[in-house]
């Protein structure tokens, strides 16, 4: 049984332009110890499937229809007292984007971390776990006493991912959680998350708009777009023989960066409020049919654990 599956999920935000499909009837499995990525333009919806499953969406969002099972119980039927008391955090906790920068200014980076221990009433000795998250993230012990901006933005990084395992979860969800660091540092954080994951048997769910960076640490891999998954399956497979025509123009412009200039994909993502009738990429799509305008593909199984929304298959 997967630790975390979701099935048929949609979240919409209603706004005065209309109704934004930020999430459109979106299907994950995440197995224990295993790092999915989920990777597409700005946009596409990947934070906003991100803090459905931490159940963070506020208005004008709204999780309207879909399933969330954390080890086989459906955690979208929990009240909010139950999942603060027995999921977030605990069980399921996120690195958000730009994170590094949420520590308060004014406390050292030990009591913010103590913080989020009281509050999610951690049960054992305070200053002991401090040192071992500490340790864990590779940080000097002494970096409990320090501020924020005493730390560099990777060491707040690794002190963020310090806090985010205070409670032992058994999944983390890490949103861009390199974004804002050089390559070098980045690279470090990726580390620290292979090494966590083994040493853990941790779950991670990677988001990002970075696909050569997925290709370091995710296993399996999720292109979402628009809304939608347009193709799934296992990482490696899917950077060798991509699929969809999205995910080719993704990998492809993975490829150009090393050429020193980027190719962009043409056109834009159709308004998430007003979706076409048929492929949500149809517009963009250089392989584009009749059909395509008109009915929206399935995502449908190739072989194995490939899985793809296009017409063409
Ligand atoms: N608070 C909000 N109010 C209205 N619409 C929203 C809100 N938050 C998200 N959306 C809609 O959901 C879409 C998906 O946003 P989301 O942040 O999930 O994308 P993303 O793929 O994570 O992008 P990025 O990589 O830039 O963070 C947005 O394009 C927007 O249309």
């Amino acid at each position: 049984m997967p630790i975390l599956s979701i099935k048929n999920l949609s979240i919409h935000f209603y706004t005065p332009k209309g109704v934004r499909k930020a999430v459109d009837r979106v299907d994950l499995e995440l197995n224990k110890g295993e790092v999915i990525g989920i990777a597409g333009e700005s946009g596409s919806g990947k934070s906003t499937l991100a803090l459905g499953i931490m159940r963070l969406i506020t208005y004008p969002g709204r999780i309207v229809s879909g399933e969330i099972y954390f080890n086989g119980e459906n955690i979208l039927k929990m009240s909010e007292d139950e999942f603060n008391k027995k999921i977030r955090w605990k069980k399921i906790a996120m690195i958000f984007q730009g994170s590094m920068n949420g520590f308060t200014p004014v406390f050292k980076i030990g009591d913010q971390i103590r913080e989020v221990m009281e509050i999610h009433e951690y049960n054992g000795d305070y200053e002991s776990r401090i040192k071992e998250l500490l340790n864990m993230v590779e940080l000097d012990e002494s970096v409990a006493n320090k501020y924020p901006h005493e730390l560099s933005g990777g060491m707040r990084q690794r002190a963020f991912i310090a806090m985010a395992l205070a409670l032992n979860p058994e999944i983390l969800i890490c949103d861009e959680p390199t974004t804002a660091l050089d390559v070098i540092t980045q690279a470090k954080i990726i580390n620290l998350l292979k090494k966590l994951k083994k040493e853990l048997n941790l779950s991670i769910i990677f988001i990002t708009h970075d696909l050569a960076l997925l290709s370091e640490i995710s296993d399996k891999l999720y292109i979402m777009y628009a809304g939608g998954i347009m193709e799934r399956g296992n990482s490696l497979d899917i950077y060798k023989n991509p699929k969809h025509p999205y995910t080719q123009l993704l990998i492809e412009a993975i490829a150009d960066i090393n050429k020193d200039y980027i190719k962009g994909i043409p056109g834009f993502m159709p308004d998430l409020a007003n979706l076409p009738s048929g492929c949500r990429f149809s517009n963009r799509c250089p392989f584009v049919m009749d059909i395509c305008k008109k009915k929206e593909p399935e995502l449908k199984r190739l072989e194995g654990d490939r899985y793809v929304s296009c017409w063409l298959y």
